[in-house]
């Protein structure tokens, strides 16, 4: 029977357990940040136990970290929850890029960042973008507290296997559209559990054209479709990617060849199929809040259809028949483990430079990881960026989410590179709007969306 690149990489990694039923599976690698590890920790600690595989382990900070002033935490929890990952590393022995460190970032852009997302590995976070590392052929999902405490004693994890989902994707991006677009449409189109029990896989030309940046935006976000993960077959863009990287493998000839036994046979492989036509894409914008309340920008917000959008229409104070246009724009973040790293910078850098924020605007630029701001910084992206009215921040997930100082004040609606609008997630009352770092950069100069289609600046 034909197999997937998903069915093929776990069955290497079945340790035990039939097929249908829940299977044992070894991890290669975990990623851990200060929200989600306390208590797996501590759970440790209680039944005396170590960390298995402390090699194939890896800490960082980036949910608390105050993005202005990164060594001065007011908030008591998050400042507790730091420490207490800082002590638990030490304890444990492992590998810990703590604030200030030149490899601390957000957990899904250092991971990549530094060669430890590799095709054909299982990987495995406390964190639900963990589908971000399933773009380089990795099998790559969130976990949930006690199985990261499972996964430090053990190594292995207990998963029942998704089906398998297959996204073909064609045509040529019209310029001043992105791979965000691209999943952010899949979402709207086809509403917030179009994936839910399976593992997605995207291939087709649109896809082998995109760098390995775009391919991470696009598997950042499959969880927000409902999906377990997302995967990209990896090739030459993928292998040059990873080539010289810290923590790649030193043989790599060796690695690329044992990576290509893992191809999906043949379509018939998969149990459903999407067809994607990318060439009459449109950038997209979320109205409502949730990822799948999300039109094009040449469209109008659409009639509730059920009390959720009724809801939302209420919380965005909104009005159905009017369009991206007319929200009245307050604040602006680019950044976050979908769109910031250093290509979105680049891309925003580009429209912002010799421009000016709309009065009244508050647009922050945080680079994803320290790597990624001392790139910005070199560049000369800093200077645009303040120069254009930003600000330009230390590395963090910052405004994605209200965990730290970097929110959106109640009442406010905010364009932003992220990945999710719930309610209040920037900040109480706050309002969401996601879209490519394109059309927040260009947004973040007018005041209000508009369609970049139209407008001369695209990088
Ligand atoms: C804090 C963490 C558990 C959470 C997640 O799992 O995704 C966060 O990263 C988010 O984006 O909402
Ligand atoms: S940047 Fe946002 S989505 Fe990504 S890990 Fe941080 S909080 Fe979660």
């Amino acid at each position: 029977m034909a197999q997937t690149m998903f069915d093929k990489i776990w069955n290497n990694h079945v340790i035990t357990g039939e097929p249908g039923e829940p299977q044992l599976l070894y991890v290669d690698l975990q990623l851990l940040h200060e929200v989600t590890s306390p208590q797996a920790f501590e759970g440790l600690r209680e039944n005396n136990r170590r960390v298995r595989r402390p090699d194939r382990t890896f800490a960082t900070m980036d949910h608390d970290v105050p993005t202005e002033d990164i060594f001065n935490v007011k908030d008591v929890i998050a400042r507790k929850q730091m420490e207490t990952l800082k002590a638990n590393c030490e304890e444990f022995g492992v590998h810990l890029a703590p604030i200030g460190d030149e490899n601390q970032g957000i957990v899904h852009a250092i991971g990549p960042q530094l060669g430890l997302t590799q095709p054909g590995k299982v990987i495995v976070c406390g964190d639900s973008h963990t589908s971000t590392h399933g773009s380089f052929g990795a099998i790559a999902f969130g976990i949930g507290t006690s199985e990261v405490e499972h996964v430090l004693a053990t190594q292995t994890i207990w998963q029942a296997k998704p089906k398998n989902m297959g996204i073909r994707v064609h045509g040529k991006f019209q310029p001043g559209v992105y791979a965000k677009d691209l999943i952010m449409a899949l979402i709207g189109q086809n509403g917030v559990d179009f994936g839910t029990g399976y593992a997605i896989e995207f291939f087709g030309e649109t896809i082998e054209n995109l760098s390995m940046e775009e391919r991470m935006t696009i598997c950042n976000m499959v969880i927000e479709g409902g999906a377990k993960s997302g995967i990209i077959r990896p090739d030459q863009t993928t292998f040059d990617y990873v080539r010289g990287r810290e923590y790649a493998p030193q043989d790599m000839d060796a690695a690329i060849a044992h990576w290509q036994d893992y191809y999906t046979d043949d379509e018939s492989a998969f149990d459903t199929i999407i067809d994607f036509d990318a060439s009459t894409l449109a950038p997209y914008v979320s109205w409502g809040t949730n990822p799948g309340m999300a039109i094009a920008i040449d469209e109008t917000f659409p009639e509730p259809k059920d009390i959720n959008d009724e809801k939302a229409y209420a919380y965005e104070k909104l009005t159905p028949g009017d369009k991206p246009e007319d929200i009245d724009l307050g604040f602006a973040f680019i950044g976050s483990c979908t769109n910031g790293r250093i290509s979105d910078l680049a891309i925003a850098a580009e429209i912002m430079k010799g421009q000016h924020i709309h009065e009244g605007m508050t647009t922050l630029v945080v680079p994803a990881s320290r790597a990624v701001w001392n790139e910005a910084k070199q560049r000369g992206y800093d200077k645009i960026f303040t120069d254009a009215g930003c600000e330009f921040r230390e590395p963090g997930c910052s405004t994605c989410l209200g965990m730290n100082p970097d929110r959106v004040p109640a009442g406010v609606h905010c364009a932003s590179t992220s990945n999710r609008n719930f309610e209040g997630r920037q900040g109480a009352g706050s309002m969401t709007h996601l879209a490519s770092p394109a059309m927040v950069a260009t947004a973040a100069i007018n005041g209000h969306f508009v369609d970049i289609r139209k407008t001369p600046v695209h990088a």
